[in-house]
């Protein structure tokens, strides 16, 4: 059980990232969690059932109490009706601001596990196992924690950072393919926006870079938690910087929205980062190269790139109810070359409407 750790500055603590650390998460979890924690609550989702079970059995042997919350999957998790249910059971079985939660799912249950952590008496720690290569890269990293509501997506959520996030490379052996890959969306946006050597393994050798097995692929997974960790480490609650992690993002979460949350985060991120890359091309800020680069890297990965033409009027005004909005003022992150990110705000509509004729089907 050897692994890497990597440090989060402020508040949030380490992530570990190795080979069999659920198995070890008896020792794992009382240094990230302290002395205190009697009572322990592991919310996963539903395809986590038989590795929750594992680990509840054996954290029995080190805590007073493991409680079990199976959540529905998938953004169906993400209901202000799952938090309640989860509220519940903190509240029958007495739980106290000594006491912690785990979650063990992709970024669907790491957002609702992390926000009923946030909210839970105000603030109990929660420790993150992600079992996605999404969750790993991003979600279980930073301390957004978040649910949708019917008008858009995240719209309710936290910050509160995890007292450790725990990547168990062994568990994405059960991950489906284009899960994988879509996690892979948010690999590339890293590699735009901060960290060009990701753009590189990919380009080389795609098959080794997405292989689980590979050096190639813990390279990528390391580099992209490394540039989460430099990001939220330095802006936890998105007063600047932090705002460059919601690259392709703006128009991604619309698409998500419009399609009533069945398509996967990272298939919609793709698509909003070629938008956001045709942004920055027309608007004269990314190269040719750097713009087509997206298209030939998402490509490689068999992502999506590419949403109908007659849905404009639908993505522009859910992209209104962006976070990074302000009041009538639309604000899009875009690059000023490669790992240059930059916010444009109050683009003329006429130029969204150009870009996205560019990715339009
Ligand atoms: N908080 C953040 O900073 C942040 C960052 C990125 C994304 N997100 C959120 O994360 C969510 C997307 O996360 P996701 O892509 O992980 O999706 P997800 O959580 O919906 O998981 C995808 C699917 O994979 C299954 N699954 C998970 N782990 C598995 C495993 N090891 N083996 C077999 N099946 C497994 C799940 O049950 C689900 O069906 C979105 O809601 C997005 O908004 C949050
Ligand atoms: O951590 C962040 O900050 C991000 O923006 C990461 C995104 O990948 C993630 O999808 C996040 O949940 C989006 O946040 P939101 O604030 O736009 O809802
Ligand atoms: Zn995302």
């Amino acid at each position: 059980m050897s692994h890497t750790t990597i440090e989060v500055s402020g508040e949030h603590g380490p992530v570990l990232v190795g080979s069999g650390l659920i198995a070890s998460l008896r020792e794992l979890l009382p240094p990230l969690l302290g002395s205190k924690v009697e009572k322990l609550l592991i919310v996963h989702a539903p395809t986590l059932a038989a590795i929750a079970d594992d680990v509840r059995e054996t954290l029995a042997a080190e805590y007073a109490q493991v409680l079990v919350a199976e959540i529905p999957d998938a953004e169906g998790a993400k209901r202000v009706e799952v938090a309640a249910f989860c509220w519940q059971i903190l509240g029958q079985a007495d739980f106290t601001r000594s006491d912690a939660i785990i979650t063990i799912g992709g970024g669907a249950t790491t957002d609702v596990g992390g926000f009923i952590a946030a909210t839970w008496l105000r603030g109990v720690k929660v420790v993150h196992v992600p079992t996605t290569v999404l969750a790993m890269v991003d979600a279980a990293v930073g301390g957004k924690t978040g649910i949708n509501t019917n008008e858009g997506k995240n719209l309710v959520g936290a910050f509160h950072p995890p007292a450790g996030v725990v990547v168990d490379l062994d568990v994405l052996a059960g991950l489906p393919r284009n899960e994988l890959l879509a996690g892979f969306a948010e690999v590339v946006k890293a590699g735009f926006i901060a960290e060009p050597e990701i753009l590189d393994l990919i380009e080389a050798d795609p098959d080794a870079a997405t292989d689980p097995g590979t050096p190639a692929f813990r390279r990528v997974v390391e580099l992209s938690i490394r540039v989460k960790a430099d990001v939220v480490g330095d802006d936890l609650t998105e007063q600047g910087r932090r705002e460059i992690l919601n690259y392709g993002h703006t128009l991604g979460h619309a698409i998500e929205l419009a399609e009533r949350y069945q398509w996967r985060h990272g298939a919609a991120v793709a698509i909003g980062m070629r938008f956001a890359a045709e942004l920055g091309r027309l608007s004269g800020r990314l190269s040719d190269e750097t713009a087509d680069r997206h298209t030939r890297i998402l490509g490689l990965l068999g992502l999506p790139m590419g949403y109908p033409a007659s849905r404009w009027p639908t993505l522009l005004a859910a992209m209104r109810r962006d976070k990074k909005a302000r009041g009538a003022m639309l604000r899009f992150v875009v690059l000023d070359g490669l790992a240059k990110p930059t916010v444009i705000q109050a683009p003329d509509e006429s130029l969204l409407f150009a870009a996205y004729q560019e990715i339009a089907t």
